[in-house]
């Protein structure tokens, strides 16, 4: 399949206005997106998400590295790459907050050599889709966050481009509201053939939503592959096993040894295990230690890992070797 966006060996360094620091925000971060992914770019504050949304769609200039936009380079094209691309940058910023909802889906309507009943069917169809129809008269400014969020997703929908730039869609939406967003943009890819790249701190996006997610770490790409793939590695590797005996001393010390991260309470009557590992071979590591005095094992399970706990792994880098770029 033929990318639509692909990102290569992009940099960008900022220099700190007073003490003329430099900060390397983005270093060597190559990806490319395929039509009709929902990728997913997730990372700690301050790792490079929004620096790299906004060198896509054209508001900031790479130091170095190249980004082709539907086989167009978006600085030696910059009108035509440019137009295949809609963003949503910090939420509601991008609407006029003293025009009605249904005034500002007109004005980013534009003139583009619609009629004025094909404009006004095109803006109808997204405020039902979008549950804003008995909101159309209102002022922006008088919305909810989610509504003038899920307005701001309507605007970039009008403009009818290959690929949607959303960064942190559901920053600061009540649960319910968040879900709503959510359904949204699903839909908006199945139905009308979206690229949509999401920059979000919500696991719930990326675990519901993305196909594919890349997560970045002070500026560097740790992490690009499916989303499924992740859960399955990692549900593999995450053990639980019920102990029906305490563990002595030595046992603990080698267990300390082998897998430094593993979670060890003991109770009254046994003892719980909750252990990683980084290849599944090491689980005849952790029986030879239990072996050692016998220990009576009663149950193994699979852990059950949420997206979560695996960001957290990848971004602490325990898994770094195994998964860099693993797609
Ligand atoms: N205009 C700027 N001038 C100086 N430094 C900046 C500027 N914009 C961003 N930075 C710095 O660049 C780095 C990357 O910032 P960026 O906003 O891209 O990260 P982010 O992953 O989007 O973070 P967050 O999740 O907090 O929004 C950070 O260290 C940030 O402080």
């Amino acid at each position: 399949m033929e990318p639509v966006i692909e990102v290569k060996s992009l940099r960008k360094t900022y220099k700190k206005r007073k003490t003329k620091e430099l900060i390397q925000a983005v270093s060597d971060v190559t990806f490319s997106v395929n039509r009709g992914e929902i990728v997913g770019l997730l990372g700690p504050n301050g790792a490079g998400k929004t620096t790299t949304i906004k060198m896509i769609c054209g508001l900031l200039i790479p130091d170095s590295g190249t980004i082709t936009i539907n086989g167009q380079n978006n600085q030696k094209k910059r009108l035509k790459s440019l137009r295949h691309i809609s963003a949503v940058l910090e939420g509601n910023r991008n609407l006029y907050w003293r025009l009605t909802v249904r005034e500002n889906l007109e004005y980013f309507a534009g003139n583009r050599g619609e009629s004025k009943k094909d404009v006004a069917n095109r803006i109808d169809e997204l405020l039902v889709k979008f549950h804003l129809k008995d909101k159309e008269k209102e002022l922006v400014n008088r919305l909810s966050r989610g509504m003038q969020q899920k307005l701001a997703i309507a605007v970039a929908m009008l403009a009818e481009s290959d690929v949607i730039l959303l960064d942190e869609p559901t920053l600061g939406l009540d649960v319910e509201t968040g879900y709503e967003v959510r359904e949204l943009l699903r839909e908006i890819v199945q139905e009308y053939d979206r690229t949509i790249i999401i920059s979000t701190h919500d696991m719930d996006v990326v675990q519901d939503l993305c196909d594919r997610t890349i997560i970045v770490n002070k500026g560097k790409i740790v992490t690009d592959d499916k989303v499924e793939n992740l859960l399955r590695l990692f549900e593999v590797r995450s053990y639980t096993i019920s102990l029906s005996a305490l563990l002595s001393e030595k046992q603990q010390i080698l267990l300390d040894q082998k897998f430094p991260d593993y979670k060890y309470t003991p109770d009254t009557i046994g003892s719980k295990l909750e252990i990683d590992l980084a290849k599944s071979e090491e689980i005849y590591d952790l029986f030879d230690i239990l072996k050692m005095n016998m220990t009576p094992v009663e149950s193994i399970d699979r852990g059950t890992i949420n997206f979560e706990q695996i960001f957290m792994k990848i971004v602490k880098g325990e898994q770094q070797n195994v998964l860099v770029q693993s797609s």
